[in-house]
């Protein structure tokens, strides 16, 4: 018979990995090439989605997949072809980056959190994400969205693909959600200094266009918070900037299907004000996180174009928020926010360690 020796037999749920804390950047995807063959499927998973399309999927379906997909994969692709970075999608590159510096700077601050990003719609997915970090021992989850204001079609879809996934595993991490920072701080302010500075180096225009994402007008009277938050996020940013209310105007872009969608829409909007005589007009799109096919197609090829056409002299995007330092600390300040009170199972919280020196150690033990 061996000798009783000590047992060193890992803990069984976490397979001799050091449970940890994540945080997961959920955005909401994009095709893998600006292919019809690649925008296809990303856009059938997209519309299929029930909280993205409420309509009857006896009806909707067959719409989707006899007429939609058929039509606008080709169409939708030729519009990526003129955004694609070197690198792919702006959307996928920027959310990576955002992840990789979000990470870094948390490293920075003496938190040990492992940051990952995923994609709701194509890859790589939530669950897969959610998975990854699972078998490597993460015991507590913080689900960010790259979505500052709540909708059920976008929010509420992140929420749904977590349950989901959590259906699939027998022990289930802890979870907590962001569901909004609309009026965060951090996340004005830092909007505010990609203004400023935008102005600083072009100097201000006649007017400024706030053009947030649309969704069916539908939604707001059924209780859906998003075109409150958004009116609520223009006017804080407003404030910020020193703009008066009738120095902006907010709108919605991208309006999809027969529905009435929530107004004014963006390009009409354009139009209107290139006809009142406004000469120069900046278009920021600050409920978008990351600059994607809505704000460097929609907004700086095809609002461009169409504010020119009616009499516009001069017209400026500013660029999403995308990997900006003053934005990666609000995430950074955001994320902590919802992580407080929530210690790691490993040792004691890197918030609380006292001194340098205990922060270093604990940060060599997490290595
Ligand atoms: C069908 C209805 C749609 C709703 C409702 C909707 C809400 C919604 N979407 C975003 C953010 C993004 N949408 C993007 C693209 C996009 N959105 C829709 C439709 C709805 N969105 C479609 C059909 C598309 C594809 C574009 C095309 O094929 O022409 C993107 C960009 C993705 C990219 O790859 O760059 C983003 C981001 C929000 C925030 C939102 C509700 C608040
Ligand atoms: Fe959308
Ligand atoms: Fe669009």
């Amino acid at each position: 018979m061996p000798t009783a020796s000590r047992p060193t037999v890992a803990p069984a749920h976490t397979h001799g990995q050091a449970p940890f804390t994540a945080v997961l950047l959920c955005n909401l995807g994009t095709p893998e090439a600006p292919t019809a063959a690649a925008v296809r499927p990303y856009l059938a998973e997209f519309l299929a989605d029930p909280r993205v399309v409420e309509i009857p999927r006896v009806l909707w379906l067959p719409i989707l997949y006899g007429l939609i997909l058929p039509l606008r994969s080709a169409k939708s692709a030729a519009k990526y072809a003129t955004i694609w970075m070197p690198e792919g999608s702006p959307l996928k590159v920027w959310t990576e980056r955002q992840a990789k510096r979000l990470q870094g700077w948390l490293g920075e601050q003496g938190h040990r959190v492992r940051v990952a990003y995923a994609m709701r719609y194509g890859q790589p997915s939530i669950a897969t994400q959610l998975d990854a970090l699972a078998d490597a021992g993460a015991n507590r989850i913080l689900v960010l969205t790259a979505y500052p204001q709540y909708s059920g079609t976008t929010v509420a879809s992140v929420i749904d693909a977590v349950s989901q996934w959590t259906r699939t595993r027998r022990h289930v991490p802890e979870l907590r959600f962001v569901n909004r920072y609309h009026d965060d701080r951090g996340y004005i302010q830092a909007l505010a200094h990609g203004v400023q500075r935008h102005w600083r180096e072009h100097g201000r225009p006649d007017h400024l266009v706030m053009s947030f994402h649309g969704v069916p007008e539908r939604t707001l009277h059924l209780g859906d918070p998003y075109h409150c938050e958004c009116r609520k996020t223009a006017r804080l940013l407003a404030e910020t900037v020193g703009l008066e209310p009738g120095g902006y105007t907010v709108s919605f872009q991208s309006r999809f299907g027969k529905a009435k969608w929530l107004e004014p829409a963006t390009e009409p909007t354009l139009k209107a004000l290139a006809r009142d005589g406004k000469r120069r007009v900046d278009v920021l799109c600050p409920g978008f996180t990351s600059d994607c096919l809505e704000t460097l197609e929609e907004i700086a090829i095809e609002g461009r174009q169409a504010f020119l056409a009616a009499g516009g002299q001069e017209f400026h995007y500013i660029p999403c928020l995308n990997d900006q330092t003053e934005w990666i600390h609000a995430l950074g300040a955001i994320a902590l926010n919802h992580l407080a009170g929530w210690p790691t199972q490993s040792g004691p919280d890197a918030r609380e360690l006292a001194t340098q020196k205990e922060r270093a150690v604990a940060l060599g033990a997490a290595r």
